[in-house]
């Protein structure tokens, strides 16, 4: 199993994900809490309130779980290709796999991340929720003093299980996503032709793009149920969550964060998979 595919997943996750984290806070705000006008006014509340920190909650986290979720994701994947085609990263060139096989090995890899992915995600979820200003004197502390106490509050208060909450619907949005995430990839290096420093953050850009859009729906889902046992607990399932979240604020309610998801997905993984590619040519 060639360990230079892990080693660029991770690096080349740490630097989208820097790239990308204060449109990801906004977005996930825009999606669990209704108190926000839009985007400008979710920017502007949360600068007012928090300082341009408040952009960061959350992060540190994932910047150490990004190590393991994105080097799970870019290793399984590759390595799941050459089981399934006998194609290594080096002759993808020169014989693409087949479109099918690409598709099932990213699937394969959305299906593994997601479940390393899970605690990890939903930290940050609990973090990025927290709309208190930075701790000081007269100032209400936050639930949540750092990633750690928050994964310790969370086993305390809801149990090991806790820390897997939303990981179905993450399992779900993955899945499907990192399949289709993978094959734009793919099928645009192949139909760029060269395989040239533009034609990686091409469709590396479009690759994100895509899957976001065909994630989101998901992500609303899987952001509510990761926020559902902090209070009472509002939904009996997965299922509860999306007919009660479309019944009580229409079904427009699943695109909420699409217009983030977008733009964040395309400098976010235009980097990654820029990066990923170059670094695997400087450890191979
Ligand atoms: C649609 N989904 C979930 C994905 N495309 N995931 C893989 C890319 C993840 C990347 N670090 C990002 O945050 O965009």
């Amino acid at each position: 199993m060639p360990v230079e595919e892990f080693v660029a997943g991770w690096i080349s996750g740490a630097a989208g994900l820097i790239l990308g984290h204060p449109l990801d806070t906004v977005k996930v705000r825009l999606q669990t809490q209704n108190v926000y006008r839009g985007i400008v006014d979710c920017v502007i509340k949360t600068y007012q309130r928090e300082s341009v920190l408040g952009f960061f909650k959350g992060m540190s986290f994932p910047i150490c779980s990004v190590a393991v979720v994105n080097s799970v994701l870019f290793g399984t994947y590759s390595n799941s290709l050459l089981l399934l085609s006998s194609t290594s990263h080096q002759d993808r060139k020169a014989q693409p796999p087949n479109y099918g096989h690409i598709f099932v090995a990213g699937s394969i890899a959305g299906f593994v991340q997601a479940y390393c992915l899970a605690p990890f995600d939903l930290i940050k979820v609990r973090l990025q929720n927290q709309t208190e200003p930075r701790a000081r004197p007269g100032v209400a502390p936050s639930h949540y003093r750092g990633p750690l106490h928050c994964a310790r509050t969370i086993l305390r208060e809801e149990g090991p299980r806790g820390l897997f909450r939303g990981a179905w619907a993450l399992v779900l949005r993955d899945t499907p996503s990192l399949g289709l995430y993978f094959l734009t990839y793919e099928g645009l290096s192949w139909w760029l032709t060269s395989d040239g420093s533009a034609t990686m953050l091409v469709a590396g850009g479009f690759a994100g793009i895509i899957s976001w859009v065909v994630a989101t729906p998901l992500d609303v889902v899987k952001a509510r149920m990761q926020m559902d046992g902090l209070k009472q607990q509002e939904y009996r399932g997965l299922l509860d969550c999306m007919v009660s979240s479309a019944r009580q604020e229409g079904p427009g309610v699943f695109f909420r964060g699409l217009t983030l998801n977008s733009a964040r997905a395309f400098p976010v993984n235009a980097v990654t998979f820029f990066s990923y590619e170059h670094l695997l040519r400087f450890l191979s």
